[in-house]
C-alpha cells in the first residue's frame, strides 16, 4: 500500500485463472494462496490458479517476450525421504491427498514452466520457496510463525500441532526477496530452494517465540493434519554457488522485526472493537 502515491506504480486486480494481455518486461508469478489452511479451502480453486494461472502467465510471456519467474515451493519434496533437500531430489509426494492441490499443483506448474522454456524458448527461473515469514503477514494466515506471535501477543496458548518433533526452517522476508531478484537478474533457471537452512523443531519455535515475546506463555497441543511432512530445510549450495545468494536473518533476528509489527495491528485491533 505504502507504492499507491508512486506515479510509476500501477495495480490492476485481476484473477490469474482468466487471461490478460500486458506490455512487461518480467514477470513474477506469485499468484496462488500459501497458507495450508487457505489452499486447502477451496483446493479446486487452488489447483487452477497453479495449473490456468500459469499456463496464462507462460502465454502472456511467450507473447510478449518477458522473462518469467515462478515462484515454486519446498512442498515439491512432499514428506522428504532426502535431508536436507537438493534440488536434485524429486520428491515424495502423494497425488491424492489433502495438500496436493497445491504440492502437485506446484509440481505442474514447474512442467509448464520447463516446457514453455524448452518448446517456446521462454525466458524462465524457478525459485523453490521454504518457510517464509515476517512484518504485515496476514495475521490470521493459520501458518506457524504468525499462528504463534499472534498468539503470544493476544495471551492465548501457542497451538503445537501433533508431537512439536517436525521441523522447518524459517526464512525472514527480506532475505527472499533478496533472492528472487538475484534469480530474476541472473542468468540461470534453476530450480533454486531460497530458503534459511536454521532448523527447528515446532516446540523450538514455541520456546523462540516464548523468548522473544512472553516467558509466560503456554503450549496447546492439537491433532496435526493430514500428510504434514516430517522435516524440512533446505540446501542452499546451488543458490550460493550461482547466485551469489544466502539469507543474513537469523529466526532470533527476525522474529522481533515482525513482533512489533504484529503488536501495533493486535492493539489497533482492540481499540477499534473497544470503539464499537
Ligand atoms: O513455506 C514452505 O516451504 C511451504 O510450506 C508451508 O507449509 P507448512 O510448512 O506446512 O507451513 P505451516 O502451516 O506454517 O506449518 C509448519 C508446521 O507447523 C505446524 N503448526 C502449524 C500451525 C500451528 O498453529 N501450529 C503448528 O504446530 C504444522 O503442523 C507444520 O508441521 C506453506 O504452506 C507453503 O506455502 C510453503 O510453500
Amino acid at each position: 500500500m505504502h507504492h499507491f502515491g508512486n506515479p510509476r506504480f500501477e495495480l490492476i486486480r485481476h484473477d490469474v485463472v482468466e487471461p490478460i494481455l500486458l506490455e512487461v518486461d518480467q514477470i513474477y508469478h506469485l499468484a496462488c494462496p500459501a497458507s495450508p489452511v487457505h489452499y486447502k479451502y477451496n483446493p479446486v480453486k487452488t489447483i487452477k490458479t497453479n495449473v490456468m494461472g500459469t499456463l496464462n502467465m507462460l502465454g502472456l510471456a511467450k507473447r510478449i517476450g518477458a522473462r518469467f519467474l515462478l515462484t515454486s515451493t519446498s512442498e515439491v519434496y512432499g514428506d522428504p525421504l532426502e535431508h536436507p533437500q537438493k534440488e536434485t531430489y524429486w520428491g515424495n509426494v502423494n497425488p491424492i491427498g489433502v495438500r496436493s492441490c497445491y504440492d502437485e499443483g506446484k509440481r505442474t506448474a514447474e512442467t509448464l514452466t520447463m516446457d514453455y522454456h524448452r518448446g517456446a524458448d521462454v525466458e524462465v527461473r524457478i525459485a523453490r520457496i521454504f518457510n517464509t515469514y515476517g512484518p504485515r503477514m496476514c495475521i490470521d494466515d493459520g501458518r506457524v510463525v504468525s499462528n504463534f506471535v499472534a498468539q503470544a501477543i493476544r495471551k492465548q496458548p501457542l497451538t503445537v500441532y501433533g508431537d512439536g518433533k517436525q521441523t522447518r526452517s524459517f526464512q525472514y522476508v527480506s532475505d527472499l526477496v533478496d533472492g528472487l531478484v538475484a534469480l530474476m537478474e541472473g542468468e540461470h533457471v534453476g530450480p533454486f530452494n531460497l530458503g534459511n537452512p536454521g532448523e527447528f523443531t515446532m516446540l523450538e519455535l514455541a520456546e523462540v517465540v516464548k523468548e522473544t515475546i512472553d516467558s509466560s506463555a503456554t503450549i496447546e497441543f492439537k491433532p496435526n493434519t493430514a500428510d504434514d511432512p516430517h522435516k524440512r530445510k533446505p540446501d542452499i549450495s546451488r543458490a550460493k554457488e550461482m547466485l551469489n545468494w544466502e539469507p543474513k536473518i537469523s529466526l532470533r533476528e527476525g522474529l522481533p522485526l515482525m513482533v512489533s509489527d504484529f503488536q501495533n495491528r493486535i492493539l489497533n485491533e482492540d481499540e477499534g472493537k473497544g470503539q464499537k
